[in-house]
């Protein structure tokens, strides 16, 4: 970079000095800020001797902003050298925002009765008033998921402790292969089967501790109640509370 610069500079140096200066033999490339006459201007001014340079610096990276910029200039004018920064008081700074409409209500009066908000809502539009809603209110809960009132001695604790009590809660010595045949005989509260997902259970045990009543239960007793039971409660896993319930497996009329 330096060698292109200097080439171009002797060019031209030479080219203008054989018409002023014919026996000059070396350019000197002189810079100098505009305002270097002036007081503060001794640290902004800068020459650039090219004879001055030597060959190996090439490797020096050029100043940037560059030397004679007008970055520079216009740093050294605005800041002048060794003046610290000023810190500004309370008159110098901006005054604040003037306090909004709503701050400077009074209390106990209404927005409409000054006609309009403070915000330009026109008091015939409701002013701050909530808009009326367009949602629609949430259905009220049906009837038929109320829990019943259980017997003392039924809760969901009872009932696990006797699952795990070890009473003979199937009524079967062995599980079976059950048709839907067989499974509507089973219809009555003290002998009701009932399937869920594929399983047959006696069921009889439970009424008494279903939190959604006896009534409720007895729908599906001698029947495939999958479809009720998911729909009601799907998240409630008739695998596990009624475990030792199970009777068999419910199989199709042919399979008996
Ligand atoms: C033998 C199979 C069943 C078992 C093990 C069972 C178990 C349960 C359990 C644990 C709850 C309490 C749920 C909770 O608190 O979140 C419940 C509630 C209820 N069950 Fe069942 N249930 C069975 C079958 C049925 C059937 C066939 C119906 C018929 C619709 C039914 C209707 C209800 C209702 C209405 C509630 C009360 C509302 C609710 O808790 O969400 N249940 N049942």
């Amino acid at each position: 970079m330096t060698s292109y610069l200097r080439n171009w500079l002797w060019s031209g140096a030479a080219s203008a000095e054989s018409a002023t200066t014919p026996g000059a033999q070396v350019p000197t490339f002189t810079t100098t800020s505009p305002q270097a006459s002036d007081d503060e201007g001794d640290d902004t001014e800068t020459e650039v001797n090219v004879e001055a340079q030597d060959d190996d610096d090439d490797d020096i990276a050029p100043a940037f902003p560059a030397l004679n910029s007008a970055q520079r200039a216009g740093t050294s004018s605005a800041k002048p050298a060794g003046l610290a920064p000023r810190i500004l008081s309370d008159t110098d700074l901006m005054p604040p925002p003037p306090l909004p409409g709503l701050a400077v209500r009074t209390p106990g009066v209404s927005l409409s009765t000054r006609g309009s908000s403070s915000l330009g809502v026109p008091a015939s539009s409701g002013g701050l008033a909530v808009p009326p809603s367009t949602t629609k209110a949430p259905p009220k809960p049906t009837k038929k998921r109320e829990k019943v009132a259980l017997a003392p001695g039924h809760s969901a604790l009872d009932w696990a402790n006797l699952k795990s009590s070890g009473a003979d809660l199937r009524g079967v010595d062995s599980l079976q292969r059950i048709t839907p045949s067989i499974l509507k005989q089973h219809n009555k509260k003290d002998d009701a089967w009932s399937a869920f997902y594929g399983k047959v259970y006696n069921i009889t045990p439970y009424i008494p501790f279903h939190p959604g009543g006896e009534k409720e239960l007895m729908r599906v007793a001698g029947r495939d109640g999958t479809k009720l039971f998911a729909t009601t409660h799907g998240w409630v896993n008739a695998d596990f509370m009624l475990d030792a319930c199970l009777v068999g497996f419910l199989v199709g009329e042919s399979s008996s």
